[in-house]
């Protein structure tokens, strides 16, 4: 599609919206609204959905998400609202979008899809209005939809705390990852509510040189969730056989921790039947940021 006028690229392009992983979640408080606070280790993965950008015909200021995605309402839908958003701090008509994704990422994983889209689209939209939005300003606009966007926004793998927007860079090893998703369906709110949840974790101080070795630490979610869901419990027990396996965000996803993708590899030939998942590499730098950089 051609477009001769106004800001922005004029022809299609495509941008990564990768998964994350909580390498840890630790709940250390609630704060007075009821939200937990949490100290948790934010990786990304070279795995995740695509979005493409598509400008609309000259005169058309419309944003389209085409097609819909099944299950989600378009008004709720956090590719829409982002556009919908950042398209609000403009007191100018903008050139029309028409976005799609190509979603790879299973929804309420705890791999963080959905607010990853958001990411995306706030950062491909910046690029193609041309709004020259800081990510700054891009993480504070994307935390109202979301407490996982701003990780996402800033593209960099983070220690985090708060409710995940306070973030300090960190660099974990680039392990890689199996990660499965168990046969179930875990809502974050139901999790978040559960009586029996940890929620007194002492306060890490986390020294300037941590690493990122996350060995030590643990996802504070993890036991309620083996207790409510079997899927979860099982998989767990088959995926610990084989070295550190751990639950991510409030599940349902879990994932082992390999040295290389051969020794990942191998153990996802051999994982029981009904189980989805895959291989991916940790990363410490976005794809998204990766490819924007390419781009600009
Ligand atoms: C679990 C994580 O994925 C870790 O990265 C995130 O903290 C989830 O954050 P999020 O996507 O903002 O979570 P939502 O799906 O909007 O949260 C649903 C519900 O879970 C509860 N919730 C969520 C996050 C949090 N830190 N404390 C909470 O108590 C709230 O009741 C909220 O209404
Ligand atoms: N673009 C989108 N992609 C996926 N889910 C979306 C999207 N927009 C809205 N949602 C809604 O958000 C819910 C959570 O989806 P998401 O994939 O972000 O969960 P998650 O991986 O558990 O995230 P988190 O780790 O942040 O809790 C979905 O069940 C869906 O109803």
């Amino acid at each position: 599609m051609e477009r001769d006028n106004g800001p922005g690229p004029v022809n299609d392009f495509t941008l990564p919206s990768p998964a994350k992983l909580n390498l840890c979640l630790h709940i250390v408080g609630r704060r007075p609204d009821g939200y937990h606070e949490l100290q948790t280790l934010f990786q990304f993965l070279d795995y995740g959905d695509d979005i493409t950008f598509r400008p609309a015909e000259e005169d058309n200021h419309d944003i389209h998400l085409e097609p819909s995605i099944p299950g989600v309402a378009d008004k709720e839908n956090l590719i829409l609202r982002a556009a919908r958003l950042l398209a609000g701090t403009q007191n100018q008509k903008l050139p029309g979008v028409i976005l799609s994704v190509d979603k790879r990422l299973p929804m309420g994983g705890g791999l963080g899809g959905g607010s990853s889209n958001a990411a995306t689209v706030l950062l491909g939209l910046n690029h193609y209005w041309q709004l020259g939005m800081t990510l700054d300003q891009l993480a504070e606009l994307g935390l109202q939809l979301g407490a996982d966007v701003p990780v996402f926004v800033r593209g960099h793998a983070a220690w985090g705390e708060g409710v995940g927007e306070r973030l300090t860079p960190a660099n974990p090893p680039e392990n890689w990852f199996l990660v499965l998703k168990p046969a179930c369906d875990i809502n974050t709110g139901k999790i978040f509510s559960e009586q029996g949840l940890t929620r007194n974790t002492p306060r890490i101080k986390i020294a300037p040189a941590f690493e990122g070795d996350a060995s030590r630490y643990r996802n504070d979610c993890e036991d309620v969730v083996r207790k409510l869901y079997p899927e979860v419990n099982q998989g767990l027990k088959w995926l610990s056989q084989f070295g550190p396996a751990r639950l991510t965000g409030t599940g349902a996803c879990i994932f082992g921790r390999f040295p290389t993708e051969s020794a990942a590899r191998i153990i996802w030939e051999s994982k029981p039947s009904g189980i989805t998942g895959f291989v991916a590499q940790g990363v410490n730098i976005s794809p998204l940021h990766t490819k924007l950089t390419e781009l600009t």
